[in-house]
């Protein structure tokens, strides 16, 4: 199945405003010559690759789900794991990453398999923490289904706590929101917990 991201190469063809003037004082700043040649357009890549991940802010729950949402019978669990992230932490803007797992069951109303990770896309790129695309991601699927229950669980490697920081390698940071059916039932969450848990470092 090939999902089409929310966020596509189309968001990296502009420059965010401004930020290719700032990347070339942040480039002298660090003792770099923003003028020799392996650098010179180093400050107009940035502004780029910036543009595409922070469209985020510039995206709405509308834009990554569309006419996704559809009227069905049926109430058992739906699981769509594995769903790769890619986001900035807010605290030393350095990147974050890893896998989203969603699950819910359906009260008369499902959504296209895809829009779930176009959700993931859009609260990943942004400046974040974990635990906030965590909640919104479950708070985006409940208000969009209204469903007996919804469960995300995210699993994130670090890099201000591997290349700097604390410097540690192998750790990984786990997320979770339980609501509904997800946070009454312990069975209902162990199922979806046996389903998609495992550390991406084991993967
Ligand atoms: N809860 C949470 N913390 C995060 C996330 N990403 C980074 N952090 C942490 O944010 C914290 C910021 O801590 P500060 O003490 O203000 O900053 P710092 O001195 O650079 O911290 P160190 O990383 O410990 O050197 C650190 O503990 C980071 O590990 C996240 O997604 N969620
Ligand atoms: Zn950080």
């Amino acid at each position: 199945m090939t999902i089409e991201p929310v966020i596509s190469a189309a968001d990296e063809k502009q420059e965010v405003p401004g930020l290719s003037a700032l990347t070339h004082d942040w480039l002298a700043a660090i003792g770099e010559d923003p003028a020799r040649e392996g650098l010179t357009r180093t400050p107009h890549r940035v502004a780029k690759a910036w543009s595409f991940m922070t469209a985020g802010y510039h995206k709405t729950l509308h834009d990554a789900v569309g006419e996704g949402v559809f009227a069905a019978e049926g109430s058992e669990m739906v699981i769509v794991k594995d769903i790769e992230f890619y986001s900035m932490c807010e605290h030393h803007m350095l990147p974050f990453y890893g896998r989203a797992h969603i699950a819910y069951i359906p009260d008369g109303k499902i959504l296209g398999l895809s829009k779930f990770a176009r959700i993931v896309d859009l609260y990943s790129r942004r400046l974040q923490v974990q635990e906030r695309i965590t909640t919104q991601i479950a708070d985006a699927v409940e208000g969009l289904l209204s469903p007996k229950g919804v469960a995300v669980y995210m699993e994130g490697v670090h890099l201000c706590m591997a290349m700097r920081g604390v410097q540690k390698q192998n750790s990984s940071t786990t997320t979770s929101a339980m609501r509904g059916r997800f946070r009454s039932d312990p069975r209902t969450r162990a199922e979806f917990m046996s389903a998609v848990q495992g550390t991406l470092r084991s993967r």
